[in-house]
């Protein structure tokens, strides 16, 4: 048996169609287009490429682009000014505060400085809260990509057993979160996990957000589990993520590649809720 590859770049591409008609019909409204803020600070290349592909989508999918980039010298009075200007204008919807910061700043202080309503990213304190207590927000984008693509391959969630490798605020905690809604029986594997491989068999689904190469293998995955692949790496032949594919391929029932799985979908989940947030402005609930 060989598993099904679930194909993140078509179901992105899908996605993306539907948000670009949707933004068509909010301009058309409301004379106002989304418009996404996305901040780099300092030079890291693989962030600059990222930046790069969201802007370029946002563009094509018919939003406004604010684009601002600071020197990995800038203080955190400079990004917290910047912050500050992009939450107080209206034709921005949406603000995204591209991850890692340079070192010397503090990632969690300047990200709560995003207002709730135009945290597109679903990364303050204020949204994390809205998730956890299962209350209307911004969710963050690569946990919603995952689902997304679980939903996409008629993935049945309630009931079944997930196992989440990794607890970051960026990936893993916020996964488990949506799982949980979802009502999966999920569990939370990280560093100080014992006998990973024996969690993870356990698992009908495995989502694996741990940032190390090639970390599941063959021995790690229940045979006819479905297997989600969030890491990203560099490599000499180009990029790989966290699932062994060659070995997983032949033991899993369906499993996403990287490129072409979750990456994809991150980008798309951000454009939906630069919609999202320009939305609940312009008709804000009762
Ligand atoms: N495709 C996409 O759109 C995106 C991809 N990524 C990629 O996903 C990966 C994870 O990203 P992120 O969550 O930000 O990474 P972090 O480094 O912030 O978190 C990694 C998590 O994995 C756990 N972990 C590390 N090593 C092991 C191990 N050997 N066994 C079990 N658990 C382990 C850590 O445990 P502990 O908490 O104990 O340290 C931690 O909770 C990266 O490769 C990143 O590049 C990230 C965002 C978007
Ligand atoms: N505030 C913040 N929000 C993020 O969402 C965020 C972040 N910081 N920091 C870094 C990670 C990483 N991330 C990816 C986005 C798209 C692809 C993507 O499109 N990947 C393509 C390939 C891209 C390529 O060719 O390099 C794919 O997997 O097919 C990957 C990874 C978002 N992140």
């Amino acid at each position: 048996m060989t598993a099904a590859i679930i194909d993140g770049k078509a179901v992105a591409a899908r996605t993306n169609e539907e948000t670009a008609q949707a933004v068509a019909e909010f301009t058309d409204r409301t004379g106002t287009r989304p418009g996404l803020a996305t901040i780099l600070v300092g030079d890291d290349a693989a962030s600059a490429v990222y930046v790069e592909s969201k802007r370029r989508t946002s563009v094509r999918l018919g939003m406004a682009d604010f684009h601002r980039h600071l020197p990995s010298t800038a203080s955190r009075d400079d990004v917290a000014r910047l912050l500050d200007e992009l939450a107080s204008d209206d034709a921005v919807s949406g603000i995204l505060l591209q991850l890692p910061l340079p070192e010397s700043l503090d990632t969690t202080g300047l990200v709560d400085l995003i207002p709730p309503s135009k945290d597109v990213d679903g990364l303050t304190t204020a949204s994390a809260g809205l998730l956890a207590r299962g209350l209307p927000g911004l969710r963050p984008c690569t946990p919603l990509g995952a689902v997304e693509l679980l939903d996409s391959s008629e993935v049945t969630l309630s009931g079944s057993r997930v196992v989440v490798v990794g607890r970051s605020e960026l990936v893993g905690r916020p996964l488990a979160q949506l799982l949980l809604q979802r009502d999966a029986t999920v569990t939370t594997a990280h560093s100080r996990t014992q006998d990973l491989p024996a969690v993870t068999r356990d698992a009908d689904v495995l989502v694996v957000a741990a940032g190390v190469p090639g970390l599941i293998g063959a021995e790690h995955v229940k045979k006819g589990a479905v297997v989600i692949d969030v890491g990203i790496h560099r490599t000499e032949t180009g990029l790989a993520g966290d699932v062994r594919f060659d070995e997983v391929v032949g033991v899993a029932s369906a499993i996403t590649p990287v490129p072409g799985g979750v990456g994809p979908m991150t980008i798309a989940m951000l454009m939906r809720n630069t919609l999202t947030a320009a939305i609940m402005v312009s008709e804000p609930q009762q």
